[in-house]
């Protein structure tokens, strides 16, 4: 049987990233394999754009570098500086269908080309990194992998279009992964939309909870307490190393 090939992808500040938000893709990974009919191939952190101007956001360039130095043990998780770089906040939904897209792209001219070429290009690392695998023409799905905080931000007035949720689900599929404080199987219950798509949700239980958030990080650098064992040490390193969230270098 052939498996159908899926790339996780998690939004987010990641303001700093921390071993949870790595935890989720492994969670995500796990379970949607055992599934049967999928295949895990990549897994895509894209943090959010600087005009997203949520509260205590540090510059993109920052928190792109953060993200890469906590991915440097993973062999298949890449950051995408792509929402970054562009002129302003982009909908998540447009987030997915660039990444699935471009993906996609990379992958059919690798069908057309001599096989010694793939891989000998100008991609960015989350594209070279799928392009190892063959997927004989049939398209990769970028699914979102997100936290049951953000799921239940689906019914925040004005936050989110209908319409985009609806593609989300619809044409990409959720892995949500369970958070201390929210209950998605009642969230998906009681809503309409995520109802008529619930077979495109997965709701992944994290057993082994860790509570950690950036906000709690943050607050601790900024009293200067330790933050080891939550995040990567080259994460810290590098905070430190330019004073960032009120941290001093010590
Ligand atoms: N402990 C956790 N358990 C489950 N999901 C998490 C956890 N921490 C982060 N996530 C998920 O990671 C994604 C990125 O989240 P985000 O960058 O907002 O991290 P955060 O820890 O929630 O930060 P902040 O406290 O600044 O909101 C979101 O989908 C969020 O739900
Ligand atoms: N309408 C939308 O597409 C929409 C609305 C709100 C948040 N988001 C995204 O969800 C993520 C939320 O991140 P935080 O949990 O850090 O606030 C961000 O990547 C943001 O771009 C998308
Ligand atoms: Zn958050």
């Amino acid at each position: 049987m052939t498996k159908t090939k899926i790339v996780l992808l998690a939004c987010g500040s990641f303001n700093p990233p921390t071993h949870m938000h790595l935890r989720m893709f492994e969670l995500a990974r796990d379970h949607i394999n055992r599934l049967g009919p999928y295949q895990v191939i990549g897994g895509i952190i894209s943090p959010v754009h600087d005009g997203y101007n949520k509260k205590e956001l540090i510059a993109s360039t920052h928190r792109c570098t953060l993200v890469k130095l906590a991915l440097q043990d993973s062999e298949w998780i890449h950051l995408s500086d792509w929402e970054c770089n562009q002129e302003s906040w982009t909908p998540t939904r447009q987030t997915l269908q660039y990444h699935q897209n471009k993906i996609n792209s990379a992958l059919s001219t690798d069908n057309n080309m001599d096989n010694n070429k793939i891989n000998d290009n100008d991609e960015p690392s989350w594209v070279r990194n799928i392009q190892r695998f063959q997927t004989n023409g049939v398209n990769v799905l970028v699914k979102l992998l997100c936290g049951a905080d953000l799921l239940q931000s689906f019914s925040t007035p004005g936050l989110w279009k209908e319409s985009d949720i609806e593609t989300i689900i619809g044409d990409h599929g959720l892995a949500v992964i369970t958070r201390a404080g929210t209950d998605p199987h009642k969230f998906v219950y009681e809503s309409d939309v995520l109802t008529k798509f619930s077979n495109n949700i997965h709701i992944i239980t994290e057993w082994i909870t860790n509570e950690v958030s950036s906000t709690k990080i943050r607050r601790s650098l900024r009293r200067g307490e330790s933050v080891k064992y939550l995040v990567a040490d080259t994460v810290i390193d590098y905070i430190k190393n330019h004073c960032l969230y009120g941290s001093l270098d010590k």
